[in-house]
C-alpha cells in the first residue's frame, strides 16, 4: 500500500545558533512511513528532533537530504493534504471561536453561510456548542484546544500532524482530549503523526510507536506495534496487562536515550 506520508533517508543539518561556522545535524538518515488510516506516535528525548521530522512532513522545513512523498507524490512546498496542531495555540485572538474554526474554509473560498453551518457542526462535535461567539481569551486552555482541533479537522485533511498538542493541559483535561481525538479519528481514520515525549500517551493512542535516539544525528532506533484493542479509553487502557508489557519494552529502549538527552541539555546549559 502506498504510504500516506513517507519520509525516506531524511537528514536535517542546521547552522549552529551559537557559532555560525558550526553545523549541527539534528536528524540523520531517518526513514518513517505512515500508512493511510494509521496512528503513529514518535517519542524521544527532549530536543532530539521530533518537531524537525514533523516539520519536514508538513513541508515547513526542507530536509538537507532525503525524500518526502505524500500518497506517492514527491512533496514540494507546504503539504496541502495535511492538517497541523501544535503545542501552542494557533488561534487568532481577534476572531471568535466560530470564526477561528471556519478560517481555513474561508481561505479556501467557501461561502459564509456554508462555512458557518459547518463550523457550528464542528463546534458541537468537539463539545463547544453555544461557545461560538466567545473569543480565545474567554475560553479555558482545554476549550481552546478543542477549537484548534475543530479548526484542523474541518478541512478534512488526509494526514494529521500533531506536535505535543496537549502537553500544556492538566492531566484530566488532557485525557478527555485524547479520548476525543481517538473517537474522531476512529470515525474517519486519517493518517496521524503524533509527536509526544509522554510514552503513556503514545501507547494509549497509537497503532505504532517509533522511538528516536538522542541527538545529534537522531534516527529511529525502535518500532513497536501496539496491539491493544480499540476503541480505547486512554485512562483505562493503561491498566491493561499488555499496555504494561509494551511500556516496559519501549521504556527499555527509550530510557538510555532520555538519559543521554538529559546529559546533553546539561552540557548545552
Ligand atoms: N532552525 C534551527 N536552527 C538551528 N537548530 C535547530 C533549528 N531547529 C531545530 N534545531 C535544533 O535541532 C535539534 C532538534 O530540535 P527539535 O525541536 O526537532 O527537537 P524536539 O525533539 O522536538 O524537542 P522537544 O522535545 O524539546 O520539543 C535541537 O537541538 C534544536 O536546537
Amino acid at each position: 500500500m502506498t504510504p500516506a506520508l513517507a519520509l525516506d533517508n531524511i537528514t536535517c543539518t542546521f547552522i549552529s545558533k551559537d557559532d555560525r561556522s558550526q553545523r549541527y545535524t539534528a536528524v540523520a538518515d531517518s526513514t518513517l512511513h505512515i500508512a493511510p488510516g494509521e496512528f503513529v506516535s514518535v517519542v524521544g528525548p527532549t530536543g532530539c528532533g521530533k518537531s524537525t521530522l514533523l516539520n519536514v512532513g508538513a513541508g515547513l522545513l526542507e530536509p538537507s537530504s532525503g525524500q518526502v512523498r505524500v500518497f506517492g507524490e514527491p512533496l514540494s512546498g507546504i503539504n496541502r493534504r495535511a492538517g497541523y496542531m501544535f503545542q501552542s495555540d494557533a488561534l487568532m485572538p481577534w476572531r471568535s471561536a466560530l470564526q477561528n474554526v471556519i478560517a481555513g474554509l474561508q481561505f479556501r473560498g467557501v461561502g459564509e453561510a456554508a462555512a458557518r453551518s459547518q463550523g457550528e457542526e464542528w463546534l458541537a462535535r468537539v463539545g463547544l456548542q453555544g461557545f461560538g461567539d466567545r473569543y480565545p481569551h474567554q475560553l479555558s486552555g482545554g476549550m481552546r484546544k478543542r477549537v484548534a482541533l475543530a479548526q484542523t479537522l474541518i478541512l478534512d485533511p488526509d494526514i494529521i500532524l500533531m506536535d505535543e498538542p496537549f502537553s500544556a493541559l492538566d492531566i484530566q483535561t488532557r485525557q478527555l482530549m485524547e479520548n476525543e481525538v481517538l473517537e474522531l479519528w476512529n470515525a474517519s481514520k486519517k493518517a496521524v503523526l503524533f509527536i509526544t515525549h509522554d510514552l503513556d500517551e503514545a501507547i494509549a493512542m497509537s497503532d505504532r510507536v517509533v522511538v528516536l535516539s538522542a541527538g545529534p544525528a537522531t534516527r529511529p532506533i525502535g518500532e513497536f506495534r501496539v496491539d491493544l484493542p480499540r476503541p480505547r479509553d486512554v485512562a483505562e487502557i493503561r491498566m491493561h496487562p499488555r499496555f504494561v508489557e509494551l511500556h516496559a519494552q519501549i521504556w527499555n529502549v527509550l530510557r538510555e536515550e532520555v538519559l543521554k538527552g538529559y546529559q546533553q541539555q546539561k552540557i548545552k546549559a
